[in-house]
């Protein structure tokens, strides 16, 4: 019986404290590992003395070898014997009709086929980067930090790549979770996000509260929605994605320019902000721009190609996010200025994101599954697609529209989402992260209005700034921020 999740562990460093010891094989056997240990299970419902030694046996085994059999542990001998019978006439019946059985498609209830990885598993020439490395050299093996490094010291990004010509991605990219990932996990189409008409707003109170209803259940059962008469022009939305296009598409020279990791500076042009820490580079540059704080950038900060719009967006989205707010107030229960005199739209990060073609989209993310740091995220795309979200365990495309995310004390979900890579590009969205500043004392926790007997805290009361620093202290891993601050 196997006690660990064996992909879970840390399979380099425990081969190297294997290698460290230079005393092979036989020195853990001189060490004492000679077989596999058996625990009698007999007693373990009884009283509590036998029960606890069994308990440290587990314990014991678990923490030295990871393995261990069970004896007495109440399932008759007769069972066992059918059950290795049935397996071997299944294995050894007529082939025509196992065939019926054979699948790679694990939603069904019977599969049977040979090695459940056969077409996933990256040989080591599939492996091999672009950027130098030896053939044959495991993937776990490589000197990982230096070849990020490397590409970041090219300040030229992800189309940096594509433009020099790549027809493999650099192994640094190479997702083995997203590689593994069963093809029925990849999207489904049985839900379409929720679609909330703000032109209800205008209408008359029942239209308004309605709208807010929708909204309520929404935010609870998705984390996710999309708007449409939101009031920001057509021509504005174009405008915006046209502007990032053009920032990434400008001469690299200039881009270079504000190529910068340095989180003090207004206007960052990066590739994957989380480059240094993920266990994947994603497929993905970014434009960030602090364009909402106590003190807010100047135009003339921005870079040219885009400014004009960059403020004109700016101008719109806070508009948008003040109405978004009031909404998402009222359908929390409290009074409609609550989430604003919070401060949770004192702070607004712009991110144009720039997803250039991918030649291998089955190796890599265009952006890992994440929760936002925030609390909403105006978020614009353009047709592109390949934006999920996760929805009842299964990923939902989300198709073009501007769309808002939300975190509260758990009564609003912060909705896991990512991006799909493609072989066709470029894909460009434009993200507009609304939330509170990281400077100042002001804690922060669940709205004192909501909680009662029946709905206690489930956080504790924080600062922002050591929210954001453990939200940042790691790569996107689809856990968010939030989950050290849970009482
Ligand atoms: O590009 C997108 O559609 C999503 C980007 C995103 O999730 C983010 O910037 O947090
Ligand atoms: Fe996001």
């Amino acid at each position: 019986m196997e006690t660990v999740n064996m992909a879970g562990y840390n399979r380099t460093s425990e081969l190297k404290a294997f290698d460290d010891t230079k005393s092979g094989v036989k020195g853990l056997v001189d060490g004492g590992i000679t077989s596999i240990p058996v625990i009698d299970l007999e007693g373990v419902k009884g009283d509590p003395t036998t029960r606890k030694e069994i308990v440290d046996k587990v314990g014991d085994a678990s923490r030295k070898l990871r393995f261990f059999q069970v004896i007495n542990q109440g399932i008759p001998v007769s069972v066992l014997e059918e059950m290795k019978d049935a397996v071997r006439r299944f294995y050894e019946q007529d082939v025509e009709v196992k065939k019926q059985y054979y699948t790679r498609d694990y939603t069904k209830p019977v599969v049977y086929n040979s090695n459940f990885d056969l077409l996933t598993t990256l040989t080591n020439s599939d492996n091999i980067n672009t950027m130098g490395s030896k053939t044959g050299e495991l993937q776990a093996d490589y000197d990982r930090q230096s070849e990020v490094k490397a590409f970041d010291d090219t300040k030229a990004g992800v189309k940096g790549l594509v433009d020099s010509g790549i027809t493999k991605i650099p192994r640094i990219f190479i997702d083995q979770d997203f590689v593994l990932e069963k093809p029925s996990d990849s999207s489904n189409s049985q839900f379409s996000v929720p679609t909330m008409d703000l032109q209800a707003i205008k209408e008359d109170s029942t239209r308004r509260a309605e709208l807010i209803k929708q909204v309520e259940s929404a935010c609870a059962d998705w984390g996710f929605f999309q708007v449409i008469n939101h009031g920001i022009p057509a021509s504005v939305l174009d405008e915006m994605i046209d502007g990032i296009r053009k920032f990434h598409e400008q001469d690299t020279e200039i881009k270079k320019g504000f190529y910068t990791r340095d989180p003090s500076r207004k206007v960052l042009y990066l590739s994957n902000y989380d480059l240094f820490k993920s266990k994947a580079a994603n497929w993905r540059d970014s434009l960030g721009c602090v364009m909402v704080c106590d003190n807010p950038l100047q135009p003339a900060d921005l870079p040219q190609v885009c400014r004009d719009i960059v403020m004109d967006y700016t101008k719109q989205v806070m508009t948008l996010s003040f109405t978004l707010l009031e909404l998402l107030s009222e359908a929390l229960g409290v009074n409609p200025g609550c989430l604003k005199d919070m401060g949770c739209a004192d702070l607004m990060f712009l991110m144009g994101h720039y997803y250039p073609p991918c030649p291998q989209p089955e190796l890599t993310m265009a952006t890992t599954n994440h929760k936002d740091s925030n609390i909403i995220t105006v978020l614009l795309q353009d047709q592109m697609g390949g934006l999920q979200v996760l929805h009842q365990n299964q990923w939902v495309d989300v198709p073009c529209r501007p769309g808002a995310l939300l975190i509260s004390n758990d009564k609003f979900k912060s909705v896991n989402h990512r991006v799909l890579a493609k072989r066709t590009g470029p894909r460009i969205s434009v993200a507009c992260f609304l939330r509170m500043s990281e400077n100042g004392s002001r804690l922060y926790g669940p709205i004192k209005d909501l909680l009662s007997e029946n709905n206690p805290p489930i956080y504790r009361d924080i600062l922002i700034k050591d929210y954001l620093s453990e939200y940042y202290s790691k790569g996107l891993d689809g856990t968010g921020g939030l989950p050290n601050f849970k009482l």
